[in-house]
């Protein structure tokens, strides 16, 4: 036998890598798209269960609850570290499934017809209504699974991705995940007229995300392969013991407390405002539902095309550290705008969809040059548990601005004040940007440097 010859894996094989891309892109594309089906029924909510505006806000965020106060993605990230992919992965995927289906029946009649639990709901917390602490239940069950297996998934995606294309391939990671969010903004106003009553919207949702869990099964099929032809005795598992100082060293790590900063202001300035954009596209504007689910999906779609494409960028180019930077001020600009001006939310909303590639396609590979590999999971899922301490507070805390500064009832909402604080957190992302930038002449981790250089 030729010992010099070089082994190739299913992850030298082009085609097997980005079709295993598809395959966790389905699985995303399902998550986001539950994430983000509830919110053009604000009002349908309001309607059919009483739902205030801080309702809404609580719905939203109590999707991180498990992730900020139980630490589940930390908990998530180490647990992957050490059980590796195929089995973490599975298990909170099964969990996303579960609680969407979960908040689906929440929301039925077979539930509100005195269905299993009803009672119970009833019998506590009588200030609100059993419909939304079921519901509360599923989104919390979604959130404990839904966040660990995006850190599931940015693991694969090093694991195939690493020395090749990997800001690209997380580009394109994104966008299957933003396909998801966009079709949620353009299918649920279009699904709660449906014959079968507005809540085929969230069944729909809930099914679409159990699916993924089948489709993570297809996948779990070439990831043992991999591992097979990787270790070849099979032995040597992925698992690894963790160590607090895989903690305390993230933490002594400047750059990687930057970035962390940033993904908390900026995420909180783009997911809660989303989620509430159609809302507002409506009050502002005097749009219908439909109308302002579409103006809604333009960042989304717009995130599809230019995320791969910055992504693509970065692997050739480098730049990732300035490129936050731009994504930070551009964030920022659009908020004001929004706040203050009438201009067309059609161009904002394309304008924030390339803020919102920006950071994305650079942030997340940036993250690959500053962690080992082995600890990949442990990182992305600490960013993750103060990420969503951000996606758990301003929901709630847009909910409670409005339902302050606005006379209940009265139409239209007056958003500005919500505005302004999503502008607030758009500069302190910039700032963070700007010290991750100045910190990365000092660590060499080469973050404006193409990919393959480092
Ligand atoms: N932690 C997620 C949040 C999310 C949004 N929709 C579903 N989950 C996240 O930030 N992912 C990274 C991204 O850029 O989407």
């Amino acid at each position: 036998m030729n010992t010099n010859t070089v082994k190739k894996s299913l992850k030298d094989s082009v085609i097997t890598r980005w079709a295993m891309l598809l395959l966790v892109g389905f699985v995303l594309a399902a998550n986001y798209y539950f994430y983000d089906a509830l919110s053009p029924l604000k009002s349908t909510l309001t309607k059919e269960f009483g739902f205030s505006n801080t309702d809404f806000g609580l719905f939203l965020s109590v999707y991180s609850i498990p992730n900020v106060f139980l630490l589940m993605a930390v908990f998530g990230g180490i647990i992957l570290d050490k059980l590796g992919i195929r089995r973490t992965g599975f298990m909170f995927v099964a969990f996303m499934a579960f609680g969407a289906l979960v908040t689906a029946y929440g929301a039925s009649d077979m539930y509100s017809n005195n269905g299993v639990g009803y009672a119970f709901m009833s019998s506590i917390f009588p200030g609100y209504s059993p419909e939304l602490k079921m519901m509360l239940l599923g989104r919390f069950l979604f959130g404990l699974g839904a966040e660990t297996s995006i850190v599931v998934i940015s693991k694969i995606i090093v694991k195939w991705f690493k020395g090749k294309e990997l800001a690209l391939a997380f580009g394109v990671k994104l966008g299957l995940a933003r396909i998801g969010s966009a079709l949620a903004f353009y299918l649920s106003p279009i699904l709660i007229k449906s014959e079968t009553g507005w809540t085929t919207a969230i069944w729909f949702a809930a099914f679409f995300v159990t699916s993924s869990l089948l489709v993570f099964i297809i996948y779990m099929m070439f990831d043992l392969k991999l591992d097979k032809q990787v270790k070849p005795d099979n032995s040597v598992s992925e698992s690894n013991e963790f160590h607090i100082s895989d903690i305390t060293d993230l933490l002594k790590n400047r750059s990687f407390i930057y970035v962390t900063l940033l993904c908390l202001t900026f995420y909180s300035a783009v997911f809660p405002f989303f989620s509430f954009s159609a809302d507002f596209f409506l009050n502002k504007f005097n749009l219908t539902l439909e109308q302002s689910g579409k103006i809604s999906l333009l960042m989304p779609l717009g995130t599809v095309i230019f995320t791969p494409l910055f992504g693509f960028l970065v692997d050739k180019y480098g730049k990732a550290a300035t490129l936050m930077i731009y994504g930070s001020l551009i964030l920022t600009m659009v908020h004001l705008a929004f706040a203050f001006t009438t201009l067309s939310p059609y161009v904002l909303m394309v304008v924030l969809g390339i803020a919102f590639s920006l950071v994305p396609a650079s942030m997340w590979p940036s993250v690959a040059k500053m962690v080992d590999e082995k600890r990949i999971g442990t990182a992305y899922g600490f960013m993750f548990s103060v990420q969503n301490l951000g996606l758990w507070a301003f929901p709630l805390l847009t909910g409670v601005i409005l339902d302050y500064t606005n006379v209940e009832g009265v139409k239209p909402i007056d958003y500005t004040y919500s505005m302004v604080m999503f502008a607030s957190l758009g500069i302190l992302g910039f700032i963070f940007a700007l010290l991750l930038k100045r910190e990365d002449k000092l660590s060499g981790y080469g973050l404006n440097l193409p990919s393959n250089s480092k």
